[in-house]
């Protein structure tokens, strides 16, 4: 059985606005492992949030299937629409929380009133409904503001009771959609690192939409890169960051890796010099390695660019190299690097 915990097969969302046909999702198959974080990144206006909206069917596919927990939520072939209950809907619906950019916090209720109010449909008691609350409030750092207003309480503190008031039903998925794009770096942060907190204790898997690719980097495993509505790239941080040669997910994740567009800034004809970009997780490096080059093969490599880099808990470095000395040396250095557990790309642009 898979582990996905959601499955997207072939699903299309498009959007009729009076002459105008928005394609807005376009065939995306696409599972999310359970227990992971998984981000789905790219630029405004790419299809993210709609995608996402078709798990809990607060938007309905116009071709696919979803299944959420193994089961079909939607599945839309031809004419013919298969479809979970409506009662069977928001139930699983409370096994999905979401938060958004905007906390969506009601103003004129205490912080723990609007976290119950999450719970309003549960079945709970009152009194039980209120030590729910409390609890929620206590995991997420904020078990001194029961009685505060949202207005008293900062950007980060306010997307705590979101996330709270998110749990409160302990689902089994949590959406966020830019749910710290709006807070200063130090809270993003801290808002990140909960939301790591939660997916190791509590087994939580979160789907992390967003532009920043800092986030991604900071807590997901995976990530999906879309664009116009497709996913263009899907990997772990190591194949998107460092090994992906697809045009779009070089662009979005910026520069640090995007070496011919650095040296061509720095009007290094590439193609002139024996340039190679050498990428390399820093535990693993003991040797080392420029003196080894010099000292084996007589090679000696000169520095043109390096960057260290954190994804997830590894240590990525980058360093491009142009190396000077003899064809069958460089061969035979090329093979001595690789053996260090470097990867090796030899830097030429397309003719
Ligand atoms: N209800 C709607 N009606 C018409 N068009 C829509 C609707 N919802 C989304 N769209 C369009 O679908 C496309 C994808 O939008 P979506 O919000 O999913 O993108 P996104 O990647 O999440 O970007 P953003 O972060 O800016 O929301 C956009 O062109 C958007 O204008």
């Amino acid at each position: 059985m898979s582990n996905n915990i959601v499955q997207f097969k072939d699903v299309s969302v498009t959007f009729k606005q009076k002459k105008n046909v928005i394609h807005a999702v376009s065939d995306v198959t696409l599972g999310i492992p359970k227990g992971e974080i998984f981000g789905i990144a790219g630029y405004s206006g790419a299809g993210k949030s709609t995608l996402v909206r078709t798990i809990n069917l607060l938007q309905k596919p116009t071709d696919g299937e979803v299944d959420v927990f193994g089961k079909t939520f939607y599945k839309k072939e031809g004419d013919h629409v298969s479809s979970i209950s409506t009662k069977d809907l928001r139930d699983e619906r409370r096994q999905i929380g979401m938060i958004f950019q905007h906390f969506n916090l009601l103003e004129e209720q205490n912080v723990q009133r609007n976290v119950e109010f999450g719970l309003k449909h549960s079945g709970l008691k009152e009194k039980e409904r209120e030590a729910k609350a409390k609890k929620m409030l206590d995991i997420v750092g904020l078990g001194d503001y029961l009685k505060a207003y949202p207005s008293q309480l900062s950007g980060g503190q306010q997307q705590r009771v979101a996330i709270a008031r998110a749990l409160a039903n302990d689902p089994k998925i949590l959406i966020s959609d830019e749910a710290t794009s709006a807070l200063d770096p130090k809270n993003t942060d801290q808002i990140l690192d909960l939301l790591k907190e939660l997916n190791e204790k509590y087994g939580l898997t979160i789907i992390l939409i967003t532009h920043e690719m800092e986030a991604i980097k900071r807590i997901c495993q995976q990530v999906a890169i879309m664009s116009d509505g497709k996913v263009v790239d899907v990997g772990d941080l190591l194949e998107i960051f460092v090994d992906s040669k697809n045009p779009t997910t070089r662009k979005i994740v910026g520069n640090s890796f995007n070496a011919l567009e650095i040296l061509k800034s720095m009007n290094i004809d590439v193609n002139k010099r024996n340039l190679i970009q050498l990428t390399y997780l820093s535990a693993d490096i003991t040797d080392p390695i420029i003196v080894s080059l010099y000292e084996k093969f007589h090679i000696s490599a000169s520095i043109i660019y390096s960057n260290i880099e954190k994804l997830g808990e590894q240590v990525v470095g980058t360093l491009i190299v142009d190396l000077l000395g003899g064809k069958e040396d460089q061969e035979a250095a090329v093979k001595y690097l690789e053996g260090q557990n470097i990867k090796v790309t030899e830097l030429k642009e397309a003719e």
